[in-house]
């Protein structure tokens, strides 16, 4: 196939190598047209993926039209409060005919509360759309390291035609048509994790990350299943597979957030370290708590990363809220 990544960061380039193994001619647009200068001349991603040697069939181009003119898939790795513009520079040159976007992007866009499809939607209308999503660090995937994700699509033959694309020894791709379900347990995750983080950070303990994750998967069910999902998308890749991968991993930038929040750094100080590197749960967890909100879900841990991270809880008074809630069944 022929394959264009519109994102220059880490995922993007991750998936680029995946699909440049499985003999796609692939092409990555980026943002930036000096940094995709160096990518070419270097064969390295310093700023979003250091230490991997790119693929010489990897292909850069700045130029919008000329990146996806004659392409058949168009993999959307932009963070998700830059993608409506870079959606906006697609749309004249968008063939909904030929293009299959595929979504890697997790979160929920910020004063619209619109999931990424729905994104997509406002900006292109119908399209053949498939999001793919799951445990899956760039750093390890692009070394290889044996990852399983889920291609979910309302069309269930556009999501098989997506795993057989990117399916290969190291990199295993499961099917679905629950395309709410696996768009939120992407995003809700990050959520977790930067309290996951904050656990860390506090070195609080082995108890509290467990009993984190676990009530915080039951707090992305119930609020998914409002919204929308399949409760049991959320026992899957995209909902506890993501969730652990992300509360446990040292390359999560979620949790890293989170882990500095827990040493008693402020938010604007940690942003700031990262450069351009995103972490999405910092969003995404105003995005959660609107729209639990809106559809009258009870969401304790969102509402407290939600008042840490933008109203200025301090953490021990978040901790104190949620073990101080009223006795309840499981
Ligand atoms: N990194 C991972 O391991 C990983 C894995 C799965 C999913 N994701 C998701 O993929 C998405 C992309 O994350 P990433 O890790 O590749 O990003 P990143 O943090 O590595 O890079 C940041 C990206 O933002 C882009 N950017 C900065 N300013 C921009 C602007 N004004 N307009 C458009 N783009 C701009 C940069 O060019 C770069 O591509 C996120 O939604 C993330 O949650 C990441
Ligand atoms: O590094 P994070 O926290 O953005 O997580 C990246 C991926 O979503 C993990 O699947």
């Amino acid at each position: 196939m022929r394959i264009t990544v519109l994102s220059d960061g880490g995922w993007g380039t991750a998936l680029a190598m995946n699909q440049v193994s499985n003999g796609h001619d692939v092409t990555i647009w980026g943002p930036f047209p000096d940094y995709l200068d160096e990518m070419r001349r270097t064969r390295r991603n310093p700023r979003f993926l250091a230490g991997v040697e790119l693929p010489a069939g990897l292909r850069f181009e700045a130029d919008m039209g000329k990146a996806v003119e004659g392409r058949d898939m168009l993999i959307l790795a932009t963070p998700t409060q830059y993608l409506r513009g870079v959606l906006a520079k697609l749309a004249p040159v968008f063939d909904r005919e030929r293009h299959v976007l595929v979504d890697v992007a997790k979160g929920i866009e910020i004063d619209s509360w619109l999931r990424i499809s729905e994104m997509v939607e406002s900006v292109l209308g119908e399209t053949r759309y498939v999001v793919l999503s799951g445990p899956s660090h760039a750093e390890e995937v692009s070394r290889r390291v044996p990852t399983a994700v889920v291609a979910a699509s309302a069309d269930l033959a556009l999501a098989e035609l997506v795993q057989q694309s990117f399916i290969n020894d190291n990199f295993r791709v499961y099917t679905g048509t629950d395309v709410v379900g696996v768009e939120l347990g992407g995003a809700l995750k990050n959520v977790m994790a930067i309290a996951a983080g904050i656990i860390d950070g506090m070195k609080l303990g082995d108890n509290p990350k467990a009993a984190l994750m676990t009530r915080g998967i039951s707090e992305m069910g119930r609020l998914g299943e409002l919204l929308g999902g399949k409760a049991q998308t959320f026992s899957g890749l995209s909902g506890i597979g993501d969730l652990i991968v992300t509360c446990t991993s040292g390359h999560s930038r979620n949790r890293h957030v989170g882990e500095e929040l827990g040493r008693g750094k402020k938010l604007p100080e940690i942003l700031a370290s990262m450069g351009m590197v995103v972490a999405e749960g910092v969003t995404t967890a105003k995005g959660a708590h609107a729209l639990a909100r809106r559809v009258g879900a009870e969401t304790p841990i969102i509402d407290e990363i939600y008042a840490v991270l933008h109203e200025g809880r301090n953490v021990p008074d978040a901790i104190r809220n949620l073990m101080s809630r009223s006795a309840k069944p499981e």
